[in-house]
């Protein structure tokens, strides 16, 4: 559906007893890109996406995805996007298989698609050698990779991803990136975050700078860093001062 948001969030805020940790954050991600989030660590990146899938109740302020509310609809709203979920929220004692299973009965899928889309999604991220593993025993990046084919698995229109390659080798990056391309080719969006500033230029359209809880610039890749990098954008909005690179006076002394 171009012209209208897959997602589009309003005043999001969240505040962790004294900590305001996302202070009024709108975001529009239109219909068919690919939205990078950077920003420094503690910025909030984690926190406004999480409200904005809906599973994180925000102190204030609403998310919707194509116009579907993603606290009033839930139900509508969970089938249009898909989630890279934080480890600890999936029952990690099973096979991947098992998991896609779970998730795929979960979600109502008939058995067969599950078991066909589950094969595929196995080969694809390279995780099918490793049949008796279970995910509670998976590295960081197996970890990372099972995750996203759970996001995967129901065919969502809009993928919200948080860090999806960190910890990620490069060959499975690569995977990744081509999935994600051919599922923007094909017209779903994807936001996701990133501290890689090279990885959002090459994949992104459009990028949203956070800062100390704020969206501090957005638009489209080319508007937002200006005739500079990326990088350099990044600099200057989050502080000159965080770039003099400071060392450990007693660390190397012998
Ligand atoms: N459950 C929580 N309770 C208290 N404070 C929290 C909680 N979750 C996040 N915070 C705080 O909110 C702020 C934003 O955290 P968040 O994880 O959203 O940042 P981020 O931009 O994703 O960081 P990173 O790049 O390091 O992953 C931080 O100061 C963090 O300590």
């Amino acid at each position: 559906m171009p012209g209208m948001n897959a997602l589009e969030f309003t005043g999001l805020t969240k505040r962790f007893g004294d900590k305001l940790a996302v202070d009024g954050v709108d975001l529009r991600v239109p219909a068919g890109s690919f939205y990078g989030v950077v920003g420094p660590n503690g910025a909030g990146k984690t926190t406004t996406l999480t409200m904005g899938v809906g599973l994180l109740r925000p102190t204030s302020g609403g998310s919707r995805v194509f116009g579907v509310d993603v606290w009033e609809r839930r139900e509508e709203a969970m089938e249009l996007l898909g989630v890279l979920p934080d480890s600890m929220s999936v029952p990690e004692r099973l096979t991947g298989r098992e998991l896609l299973r779970y998730i795929g009965r979960l979600r109502g899928l008939d058995r067969r698609v599950v078991a066909e889309r589950s094969e595929e999604l196995l080969d694809v991220l390279g995780l099918a050698g490793d049949e008796r593993t279970l995910v509670v025993d998976y590295s960081t990046g197996m970890r990372k990779k099972i995750l996203l084919a759970t996001a995967l698995l129901h065919g969502p229109r809009v993928l919200v991803l948080d860090e999806p390659f960190e910890a990620v080798d490069p060959v499975s990056g690569a995977t990744i990136r081509g999935i994600l391309n051919d599922f923007v080719a094909g017209g779903g969006s994807v936001v996701l975050s990133s501290h890689v500033m090279a990885l959002v230029e090459n994949l992104c359209d459009r990028v949203a700078i956070v800062h100390a809880g704020r969206v501090v610039a957005d638009g489209t890749l080319d508007e937002v860093r200006a005739d500079g990098s990326l990088e350099d954008r990044f600099i200057d909005l989050v502080g000159a001062e965080r770039v003099a690179v400071r060392t450990l006076s007693w660390l190397g002394e012998r």
